[in-house]
């Protein structure tokens, strides 16, 4: 049995059902990416498996205990951070670890959770929590998370309101933390984060799971694409357009699908042709975003 396992769970909202038939399971050790729309249904999800939510139909089974609403007995193994985190306002850094921990963990342990969440710094100190900034409360709802040795830690929007670094330094917490065999189900709009971070993938789209496996399959399964970057990169999607090539603009570079007739050759010949000076120029696999948006626009579960 899998450390977190969901077998055709329903939950409707009225007539709207946000979660449909959603099976997929985790593993220990494992970092899996719940990725979809806005209004897709990860947050009902992750409220369901943290028994937040009630659900209608099937069943959420951890650490192979069920999962039910208010039913808290077999989440003591679980952290979670979703939506806000819950933060006392006059409490510092330390109280709410403190509190959090209910004697159960050692002070050794919160001092060394302190440090590798970064709250035990000069910034937090004797400072209350309504003086926190948005990414001091992140890593503070993220250690919380962590307090209890969880098995599994579900983190929705765990990168909100981070800077670059604390980004980078929850990065390396958890994968550190996964190495240890910690499973980490996270949702995220940072598609680049979690195709960094992420061992797995679940889609789901309308309340549907329309896809899961590894993120290398799915990644692997994408098209293969030439980057391109010219001293004048308009110029260079309309030549490549006019070729009849697939091809768009993405932040400061040109995307170009690879084909049979279509290589890092061709295009460096374009270029040339067009007096374009090519300053970069890369060939791989599409991302986790492009991916993604061409896996739903093919998407027909449900309309
Ligand atoms: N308490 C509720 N009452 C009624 N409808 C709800 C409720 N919670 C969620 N929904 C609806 O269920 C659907 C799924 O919402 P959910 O918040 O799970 O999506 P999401 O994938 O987390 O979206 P986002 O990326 O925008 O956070 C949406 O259509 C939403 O409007």
């Amino acid at each position: 049995m899998s450390l977190l396992e969901l077998n055709h769970v329903s939950k409707s909202f009225g007539s709207y059902k946000a979660m449909d038939n959603v099976s997929f399971s985790v593993e220990p050790g494992r970092i899996v990416a719940l990725i979809g729309p806005n209004g897709a249904g990860k947050s009902t999800t992750m409220r369901a498996i943290t028994g937040l939510m009630s659900y209608s139909q099937g069943e959420v089974t951890f650490d192979g205990q069920p999962v039910r609403f208010a039913k808290t007995t077999s989440l003591a193994k679980m952290g979670n951070l979703i939506e806000y985190p819950s933060i006392y306002p006059n409490f510092t850094a330390r109280d709410h670890m403190n509190y959090y921990a209910m004697d159960a963990v050692d002070h050794a342990d919160i001092d060394e959770l302190m440090k590798l969440t970064g709250i035990d710094g000069p910034k937090f100190g004797k400072r209350k929590a309504k003086k926190f900034s948005l990414g001091m409360k992140q890593r503070l709802g993220i250690a919380i998370a962590l307090i209890r040795n969880p098995k599994l830690v579900v983190l929705d929007e765990p990168m909100n309101g981070l800077d670059p670094q604390s980004v980078r330094d929850i990065r390396a917490l958890i994968q550190s933390l996964a190495q240890k065999g910690i499973a980490f189900l996270i949702s995220s709009h940072l598609l680049d984060e979690l195709q960094r971070l992420a061992d797995d993938v679940v889609i789901i789209n309308r309340g549907k799971i329309i896809r899961q496996g590894t993120m290398s399959d799915f990644l692997g399964e994408g098209k293969a694409e030439i980057k391109v970057r010219t001293n004048d990169n308009a110029k260079m999607l309309e030549a490549a357009q006019d070729a009849g090539w697939e091809a768009h603009l993405s932040d400061d570079q040109v995307v170009i699908t690879m084909t049979a007739d279509v290589n890092a050759q061709k295009v460096l010949a374009k270029a040339t042709e067009f007096n374009l000076d090519v300053t970069d120029i890369q060939t791989g696999q599409t991302n986790l975003e492009d991916h993604l948006l061409e896996v739903l626009s093919t998407d027909s579960t449900r309309v």
